[in-house]
């Protein structure tokens, strides 16, 4: 059953020198208890698009298309309705959230406090579902009782993890994740996300620029380049066959998770991604593509059904399925 379906979603930021289109016509579904990860390059959009799924952007973001959480279009939602699904319904988990953590408070009163706004639970009883939450995440209980400052980096992200779980939602978004934390406890709470996700039969959208990361927890990819989609599928066949010149330049830049190598030199991916302001005319990648043609220059191919399941924006895809 389908849980989140984005149609034609589209995010501009208006600012002083005009407007930054940020994505641009993204069409995308997440079944109920999938995991979708989401690649791209910094500035390919993936944190806009993350933003506007729980209408988080600031004011001078315009959002267009539908999002339809378990049909219901969060764009048009009135803002009461909107508080009850943040948290209760969908989470996020933010890159390096883990020092917007309230340095004053106990991490057991800054769990809790999502599961008393929204009535899941009385003061007496909250405290037993702060317990099992910090259980769920490998903390000790005891840990209620600290301050952020006496946690380390990735203790600190499972609170996060935890507070994101604490409504029991049907929906988390994370982005970036681990990308603050060091390779080894990357890897621990990679694999935390992953079993939670699991056991608990919540769906995930994982974003991140390391599509090995993303190959090794989600069951579906979908790779974004200048605010646009330029392939889906499933994990492992984008990973290691991507359709999209650009998808295989970015799995060839993080061969394998947690690689520190491939994350000091990303090899295959040369140049820069474009500035959304001043965006070539024709296929965006075009300029930095290995194997672009000439009509490239000119010609933006739309997503083009790549097999099961799988699409791809690529004149080079489109005429193979043309001939095919
Ligand atoms: N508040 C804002 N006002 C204007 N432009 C913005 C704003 N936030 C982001 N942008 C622009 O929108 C584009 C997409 O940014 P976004 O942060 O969504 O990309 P990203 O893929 O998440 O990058 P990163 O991995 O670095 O977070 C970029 O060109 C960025 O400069």
């Amino acid at each position: 059953m389908t849980l989140l379906e984005l149609d034609d979603v589209s995010v501009t930021y208006r600012i002083a020198a005009g407007e930054v289109p940020a994505v641009r016509g993204v069409s995308l579904s997440l079944d109920s208890g999938a995991a979708l990860g989401v690649a791209g390059e910094s500035g390919s959009g993936k944190s806009t698009l993350a933003m506007a799924l729980l209408r988080l952007l600031p004011r001078d973001a315009r959002v267009g298309g539908r999002i339809l959480l378990d049909g219901e279009d969060v764009l048009t939602m009135k803002w009461g309705r909107l508080r009850a699904v943040r948290w209760a319904e969908a989470s996020i988990v933010f890159q390096g959230a883990q020092h917007g953590l309230n340095a004053v408070r106990r991490i057991g009163d800054q769990i809790a406090e999502p599961i008393l706004v929204h009535g899941l639970a009385k003061p007496d009883e909250a405290a037993k579902r702060v317990a099992e939450l910090l259980e769920q995440v490998g903390l000790p209980a005891w840990r209620a009782r600290s301050y952020p400052h006496e946690l380390s980096g990735g203790q600190r992200q499972r609170v996060m993890i935890a507070m994101a779980l604490a409504c029991s939602p049907k929906l988390i978004i994370a982005d970036e994740p681990t990308t603050a934390l060091d390779v080894m406890v990357q890897a621990q709470v990679l694999t935390l996300i992953k079993d939670l996700v699991a056991e608990h039969g919540i769906s995930l959208i994982m974003i991140s620029h390391d599509l090995s990361v993303l190959a090794d927890v989600c069951d579906r990819l979908a790779v974004m380049y200048a605010g646009r989609l330029v392939e889906h599928g499933p994990s492992l066949e984008v990973f290691h066959d991507a359709r999209h010149p650009y998808s295989k330049a970015l799995a060839a830049a993080f061969p394998t998770v947690g690689d520190p190598v491939s994350r000091l030199a990303p090899k295959g991916l040369g140049g820069d991604p474009p500035d959304p302001m001043h965006l070539p005319a024709g296929c965006p990648f075009h300029p930095r593509c290995p194997v672009a043609l000439e009509e490239c220059s000119t010609l933006d191919v739309e997503l083009w059904p790549a097999g099961d399941r799988r699409a791809a924006a690529c004149v080079h895809v489109r005429s193979k399925e043309e001939a095919s």
